[in-house]
């Protein structure tokens, strides 16, 4: 799978008949089983770009296609994971889980295998017939998370979807999605607006500037590589590699900001 962005740029046109230039032409490619991470400041046109690459939105210029398709519409082939999870709270979370395979036409038994194996990949084994709203923030991300994994989609577009969670539940996702994308060998595309989250998860890192938004740094991360071995998540974090690169993005971002 490669995901190309040739040129895309977006302008809307609020209500008011305003035009807001959100995404300035932005060239880019996401190579397969690659974790892609997107930082910038608010509003400099980071969920236009996650848009257009769901199909949700198509571009006001350029094209954004997937192995030389173009994308024009919404596909279970590109998975989505938002900050609020958008669950059925009437579903059981396995039947949140397996809503995408009933709306493709798998047979129930097959559903519920897939289902079965996607829960206990994000660790909600013993909670299949709980109603969503039974579940705490973290737990009803982890059923997000599974409900587009049942899709086995080619890539994972996620924006800022540990957000709104405290501070040991997001490591803890932080962990578990790193696990998962490297044994699926999944594409993940990752919004968010924490430099520590994107520098932690990605192996390459894209900083976007102000609005109209444009990646204005595309950074490789290496420290594992550095290392010669996966680091543990609290001394990946402390090493001076990480803390440079870091620093670095966070600069990027903030200057010329007023804080
Ligand atoms: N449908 C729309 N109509 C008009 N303006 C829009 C629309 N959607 C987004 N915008 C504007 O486009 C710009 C980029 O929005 P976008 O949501 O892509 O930014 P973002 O980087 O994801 O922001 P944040 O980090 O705050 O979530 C913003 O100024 C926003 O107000």
């Amino acid at each position: 799978m490669s995901l190309i962005l040739d040129q895309v740029s977006q302008r809307y046109i609020t209500d008011g008949g305003e035009v807001v230039h959100a995404l300035a032409d932005t060239t880019l490619t996401v190579d397969t089983g690659s974790f892609v991470c997107v930082v910038g400041p608010s509003g400099c046109g980071k969920t236009t770009l996650l848009k257009i690459l769901a199909g949700f939105l198509k571009p006001t210029g350029g094209q954004a296609s997937v192995d030389d398709e173009p994308i024009t519409a919404p596909s279970w082939k590109r998975g989505v994971v938002f900050q609020h999870a958008n669950l059925y709270p009437w579903l059981t979370v396995r039947k949140n889980v397996e809503l995408g395979l009933r709306f493709r036409g798998i047979a129930p038994a097959k559903r519920r295998e897939v289902a079965e194996e996607c829960l206990a990949l994000v660790g909600l084994v013993g909670f299949e017939d709980k109603k969503t709203y039974e579940l705490s923030g973290g737990m009803q991300q982890r059923t997000q998370i599974a409900r587009v994994l049942a899709n086995d989609p080619e890539i994972i577009l996620m924006d800022e979807p540990f957000g709104a969670l405290d501070a040991l539940t997001r490591e803890r996702l932080q962990m578990d999605l790193l696990r998962i994308s490297r044994e699926r060998r999944k594409t993940v595309f990752f919004i968010t607006h924490s430099v520590e989250e994107a520098v932690f998860l990605g192996d390459r890192v894209l900083v976007m500037s102000p609005r109209p938004g444009r990646v204005v740094l595309d950074e490789e991360v290496r420290i594992s590589q550095t290392y010669g071995r996966l680091l543990p998540g609290k001394e990946l974090r402390s090493t001076p590699e990480f803390v440079e690169l870091r620093d670095r993005i966070a600069d990027q971002i903030y200057e010329g900001q007023e804080l």
